[in-house]
């Protein structure tokens, strides 16, 4: 019955290749242009591939509400396969006995609130970010490079402990490597026939950059086993790899089965390593892509950035510092941080693979298609949202019905839905919230050389993220009452 149902609609292709001519359309505003001709759930051919766009939040509850399992698999390609070590990580294993596991662990022992050290990462990193802040008063700081070395201190203080620069500087790399095969053009993953013509040099590619991986990582599991040892496994400041290696088996995990019935579970070093890399490429650069944004956005729109401020200085007033109570009680800085993660997304296309052949809308899905699911188009959808390309906070403030991101508004899914969906995202909102409370509290803003509001440009650019284009830089001056002691 399937093999009689028509493919959704979609290009044209050519014999062979398909629509490999349109591979610069695979982005999240070249699929929504692709979208408002062929509608929200279209076909392309990429050489053997069969690749399927979703851009409209009712064709997102299908795949991710109705038919959830079946899309709950991740599409890997070579280089996703072997700089995971063969999946064996949690963003890329396909959905299963052993994906079901590595979450458990991961949201119980990492990202879950009982887990004191991440979020008082996050506490530690913010204030020194308010303290190299205060020490620029009256000069451009440039926001971009400023929060990103905000979130990097953060993960990798929340995954090593403690840290030096120069380390730092070295694993940045090797994750910043990781993220460029992730998304590399390779032949062999739309014709495997034809993987020769670039193998040799691509290979090469992968092979260094997973062995920079194993080095860096070995060392640092190696020093954290010494510390178990002498400390009886009972350390009270224990970090990400701590909390991993109390699973640590000296036995072939990715060979090993998970099944659920398991009562103990043991990862390997690959899947130490791999979840590690999960965590710095998960909770870096999104975080740091939100923030930056919410600050754009905010100094665009000057009406609302007096709102937010005021706001700030009601709840928390002008001569203490924000306590973390105090984010419960802002409104309007949380719409706004809604209504941003809206219009940019820090991950604009969600990958997913069907587990079996299926039909949607009326329409065949073979088995093993990439499914990508536009979330930068879904937020500027018309059926769901008014003015959607306006900038309303005060969109998110007025009525009980307004949409909330856990999941079960398919118009706003910034952080996914269902089984995929983002298992860190209270942490995330966590350093977002923060970071802003504080930057927005203890500092007034301006755009450099009397630059206007509305000169501010707001392109981005396309990448695992989508960050801004021009890197937003701005001059802060104090804003407190209280004088800020800088050590
Ligand atoms: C503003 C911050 C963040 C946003 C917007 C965000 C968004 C997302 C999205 C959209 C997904 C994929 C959902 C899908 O495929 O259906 C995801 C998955 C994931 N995120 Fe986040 N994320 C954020 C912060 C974080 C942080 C801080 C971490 C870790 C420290 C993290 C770790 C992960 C992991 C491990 C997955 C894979 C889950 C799986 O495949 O089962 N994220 N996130």
């Amino acid at each position: 019955l399937r093999r009689g149902l028509p493919y959704p609609p979609g290009p044209k292709g050519y014999p062979i290749i398909g629509n490999m001519n349109m591979m610069d359309q695979l982005t999240h505003r070249g699929l929504a242009r692709l979208a408002k001709k062929y509608g929200g759930l279209l076909h392309l051919k990429m050489g053997g591939l069969h690749v399927f766009a979703v851009s409209t939040p009712d064709m997102a509850r299908e795949v991710l509400q109705a038919q959830d399992a079946v899309f709950a698999n991740r599409p890997a390609n070579v280089a996703i396969a072997y700089l995971t070590y063969g999946q064996a990580d949690m963003v890329f294993a396909n959905y299963g006995s052993f994906w079901r596991q590595m979450r458990k662990i991961c949201v119980m022992k990492l990202f879950s609130r009982k887990r004191a050290q991440s979020w008082s990462s996050v506490r530690d990193e913010v204030d020194l970010t308010v303290r190299t802040v205060a020490q620029n008063l009256g000069s451009p700081v440039n926001i971009c490079e400023l929060v990103l070395s905000l979130t990097k201190n953060m993960t990798y203080r929340a995954a090593f402990g403690s840290f030096s620069r120069e380390d730092q500087d070295d694993f940045v790399k090797i994750i910043q490597e990781f993220s460029k095969l992730f998304v590399a053009f390779n032949i062999a993953d739309f014709f495997p026939w034809l993987g020769w013509i670039q193998a040799g040099e691509f290979n090469r590619r992968l092979v260094k950059a997973r062995s920079s991986l194993d080095g860096f990582i070995d060392k640092i599991i190696e020093e954290h086993m010494q510390k178990r040892k002498a400390s009886g496994d009972e350390a009270a400041d224990t970090d990400m790899v701590d909390e991993l290696l109390a699973f640590y088996g000296e036995v072939d995990a990715s060979k090993a089965a998970f099944d659920d019935s398991q009562s103990s579970i043991e990862l390997t070093r690959d899947n130490i390593k791999a979840i590690i890399m999960d965590v710095m490429l998960g909770g870096t650069e999104t975080v740091a892509a939100a923030i930056e944004w919410v600050m754009a956005e905010l100094m665009k729109s000057p009406e609302d950035m007096k709102k937010v401020q005021q706001e700030l200085a009601d709840v928390v007033g002008l001569c203490r510092f924000v306590k973390e109570s105090d984010i419960e009680k802002l409104t309007y800085l949380k719409c706004t941080v809604k209504e941003t993660l809206r219009l940019h997304p820090p991950i604009p296309l969600l990958l997913h693979e069907t587990a079996k052949d299926t039909v949607v809308a009326g329409y065949r899905l073979p088995a093993k298609s990439c499914v990508i699911i536009n979330v930068w188009a879904i937020g500027r959808d018309p059926s769901g949202w008014v003015d959607p390309e306006v900038f309303k906070p005060s969109r998110f403030l007025t009525n009980d019905s307004a949409p909330d991101f856990k999941g079960s508004d398919f118009e706003f899914i910034p952080f996914g839905s269902g089984r995929r969906s983002c298992p860190a995202m209270q942490l995330g909102l966590y350093a977002l919230e923060m970071a802003l409370a504080h930057l927005l509290h203890c500092f007034n803003w301006e755009l450099p050389d009397r630059m206007k509001s509305s000169e501010l440009d707001m392109s981005d650019v396309f990448g695992l993220n989508a960050p801004r284009a021009i890197q937003l830089v701005a001059v802060p001056t104090y804003r407190l009452s209280c004088p800020f002691l800088v050590e």
